[in-house]
């Protein structure tokens, strides 16, 4: 679905955001994308949907090259970026003018979406709350039933019960042909919605690994009494060593999206060694 090989890009020729940077995005996954503030999580969405060109290297959409920017690509994928913008318009006049962009939008799903995120489906958007803007795009945005949805932040801005909902209607959504991405920095935003974890780390891709497959070759939590392993990584926390251990059993473990994400922060190298070379192999 997308492809991206050897990504070089940056916003200065001094200073690149991404060197050699590669990634593999497939159908039937909704795909969380972490990384610091200014790691490139929004640049890098920019060049997957045609809005930031690479330097060298190539992003593909379909086996099409995003900058080339061809309508049918165009009308098969939704981006919606962090900060929305709602024209001067009805909710009736927006979805007349752009909706006929998107073949296989799906007006009764646009009303359940927003009966479900309690927005008003009627009168005029700019007289919405941001919050209900963001949640109309979000709606939209599903309701286009593009094959390819790029959220950047889409929980920004929305309060605790809509981050529920988000997640429900989200993981409702995914069908085997669609491609879901989205981007934050709260990782905890995003627990129990995604399949796939890939992170931007220094101009580069650290992790890209299913969550299942985190959670059979690691562990995570607190020490046991009998631990004889030394953590890939821990931290202090007032519930004693919190860590991320080796899982030679392959018992099944929750992921804990916050911990791994600051183990590939401070030292993406022992994680990567250890998902690459585990010291045990799982049991079958
Ligand atoms: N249009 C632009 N012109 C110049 N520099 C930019 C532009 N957009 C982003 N940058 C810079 O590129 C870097 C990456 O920005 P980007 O917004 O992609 O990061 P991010 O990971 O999405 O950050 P955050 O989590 O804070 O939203 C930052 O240093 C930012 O200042």
């Amino acid at each position: 679905m997308v492809t991206i090989q050897h990504l070089r890009f940056g916003y200065s020729r001094r200073t690149p955001l991404f060197e050699e940077l590669s990634l593999s995005l497939t159908r039937g996954h909704i795909y969380g994308l972490l990384g610091k503030n200014g790691a490139g999580k929004s640049t890098l969405l920019k060049c997957m949907v045609g809005l930031a060109f690479p330097w060298s290297g190539t992003c593909t959409v379909h086996g099409q090259p995003s900058a080339e920017r061809r309508p049918d690509m165009l009308a098969d994928l939704f981006f919606l970026p962090e900060e929305v913008y709602v024209p001067a318009i009805t909710f009736e006049q927006f979805v007349a003018s752009t909706a006929p962009f998107y073949p296989r939008f799906d007006r009764d799903q646009l009303a359940t979406y927003l009966h479900e995120l309690e927005v008003p489906a009627q009168g005029r958007l700019q007289a919405l709350s941001y919050g209900q803007q963001k949640k109309f795009m979000i709606a939209f945005a599903l309701a286009t039933n593009t094959s390819l949805l790029v959220l950047d932040e889409p929980t920004n801005g929305l309060d605790i019960p809509s981050k529920a909902q988000f997640r429900k209607i989200v993981a409702s959504a995914l069908g085997e042909e669609r491609c879901i991405i989205i981007s934050t920095h709260q990782v905890r935003d995003l627990d129990a919605l995604i399949d796939t974890v890939v992170v931007v780390h220094d101009r580069q891709i650290v992790l890209n690994q299913s969550i299942d497959d985190l959670a059979e070759r690691l562990r995570f939590g607190t020490a046991r009494p009998d631990e004889a392993a030394t953590p890939i990584y821990a931290e202090a926390s007032i519930r004693g060593l919190q860590g991320i251990w080796p899982n030679p059993a392959g018992l099944p473990s929750r992921v804990d999206l916050e911990l791994l994400f600051n183990a590939l922060i401070n030292d993406s190298a022992a994680l990567a060694t250890h998902l690459l070379h585990p010291s045990h192999e799982p049991a079958i």
